[in-house]
């Protein structure tokens, strides 16, 4: 019987995150073309090469003019023009604007020297003659977006560790990034344990249940920006057990597996643990759901041993590999998001551990709302997918009421300021 089984060291979990995060190993970067780097980690700080706008741009479609020569005119009181040229976008004015004179332009094109303000084409009507009357008095600025007044030359504008999306990808391609250093999605392994783990398509068979950790843990890894490895079934075998994971170590960043932690006759992860010779960071975690996760570090790489309960399994990682995954892809806020929202219903459950309850967040009338997302034991899978945050309940015997006010923990990343 493995001395590790009943012999636990108690850690809490920030303790936990503290020891997984010193092994932070920053991964690798590459170069990708900009069109295929979206949803991976920015692995450069992004700085502004130019001006934004670089020209003096026009903010409408209308006339170019001087603003003190507008003065009193209105609908009854038209102002007549003469119009020097047309605009149109991505070309140069040939000549400067004068008094008495306009230039026709268009929406985000060059605003000609001489001309301090831009009238929109509705407040005009074209005469013969290539004259313009004028309908409205402008002032000096008006629809004109001066240089840089978006970004101006040397602003930081993203750093490391941010994820792709849509605004990041038009900063990068604005600024002449055809090619994109990111940080390699870090490969992970994933292993879930039990005989009675039965592949997606197999039949139901008795005793048996379908492998959903192995899918559910790949899908988490999808979205903390690494790449799922997802391996067979491991068998109830420790020594097969160690071969199979020694096998998979040096092709891969980290290895998650799940179940096999806890007490009984197969937990085949605790063998391991008994007979390897890497270094057990931990093997209990003051925490529910997931209690037993147990994290080691073997040949140069972090072993993420989950529970096998799905919610535990689900739990395990948001809170230890996912701050990790970020860690590594040069993120600085590891830890989740936090707010505070009001508990929506009794959750009269205690706990000798804080609790980390898989929770549904609402907005209502400018409140912060929650709710458990549905049934909360350890064994059930189906409210998982409706969690959108992990609601904090402390330990003590009364676990929290109705309207106080809770911690909860953000699964959704927000937006970094930079
Ligand atoms: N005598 C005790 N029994 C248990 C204790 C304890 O302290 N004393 N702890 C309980 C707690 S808490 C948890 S959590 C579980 C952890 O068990 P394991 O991590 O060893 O996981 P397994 O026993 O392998 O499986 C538990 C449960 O999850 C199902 N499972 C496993 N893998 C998958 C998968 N890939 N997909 C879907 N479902 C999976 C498995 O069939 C079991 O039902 O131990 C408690 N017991
Ligand atoms: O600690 Mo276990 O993971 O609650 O169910």
């Amino acid at each position: 019987m493995s001395r590790f089984r009943f012999q636990r060291k108690l850690v809490q979990l920030e303790e936990a995150q503290q020891a997984v995060l010193h092994y932070i190993n920053m991964q690798k970067t590459e170069d990708v073309a900009l069109a295929d780097c979206f949803g991976r980690r920015l692995a450069m700080t992004v700085t502004a090469n130019h001006p934004v706008p670089h020209f003096r741009r026009s903010g409408v479609d209308g006339y170019a003019l001087q603003a003190s020569g507008t003065n009193g005119a209105s609908a009854d009181q038209e102002i007549k023009l003469d119009v020097t040229e047309m605009i149109p976008c991505g070309s140069i004015p040939s000549m400067q604007v004068g008094q008495g004179q306009a230039a026709r332009i268009m929406t985000g094109a060059v605003v000609p020297d001489g001309a301090d303000s831009v009238i929109m084409i509705e407040m005009t009507e074209v005469l013969p003659d290539h004259q313009v009357h004028i309908r409205k008095q402008m002032a000096v600025g008006d629809n004109i977006t001066p240089i840089g007044e978006e970004v101006e030359p040397g602003d930081i504008l993203m750093l490391p560790g941010r994820t792709i999306r849509s605004g990041e990808a038009a900063v990068l391609a604005t600024f002449g990034f055809a090619r994109v250093s990111v940080f390699r999605k870090p490969r992970v392994a994933i292993f879930s344990t039990g005989s009675e783990l039965l592949e997606v398509d197999s039949p139901l068979a008795p005793g048996k249940i379908r492998n959903s950790n192995s899918y559910m843990l790949a899908a988490q890894v999808i979205e903390a920006g690494g790449e799922p490895v997802i391996m067979p079934v491991l068998p109830d075998d420790p020594a097969e057990v160690e071969r199979a994971l020694l096998q998979v170590l040096e092709q891969v960043d980290l290895v998650v597996t799940t179940g096999g932690v806890s007490v009984g006759d197969k937990d085949v992860l605790v063998d391991l643990f008994e007979r390897w010779d890497g270094e057990l960071l931990f093997n209990k975690i003051a925490m529910r759901p997931g209690s037993p996760t147990s994290v080691g570090y073997w040949r140069g790489k972090l072993l993420f041993a989950l529970s096998g309960n799905p919610g535990a399994s689900f739990v395990g990682f948001e809170l230890l590999v996912r701050p990790y995954i970020k860690g590594i892809m040069g993120q600085t806020e590891k830890l989740h998001a936090e707010t505070k929202a009001y508990l929506q219903t009794d959750y009269s459950k205690g706990s000798a551990y804080p609790r980390y309850v898989r929770g549904t967040l609402k907005m209502q009338d400018g409140k912060v709302y929650v709710n458990p997302a549905g049934k909360d034991k350890s064994s059930i899978m189906t409210s998982i997918k409706d969690a959108d945050c992990l609601i904090y309940i402390p330990a003590g015997g009364k676990g929290a009421a109705r309207d106080d006010l809770v911690r909860v923990l953000l699964l959704n990343e927000p937006i970094c300021s930079l």
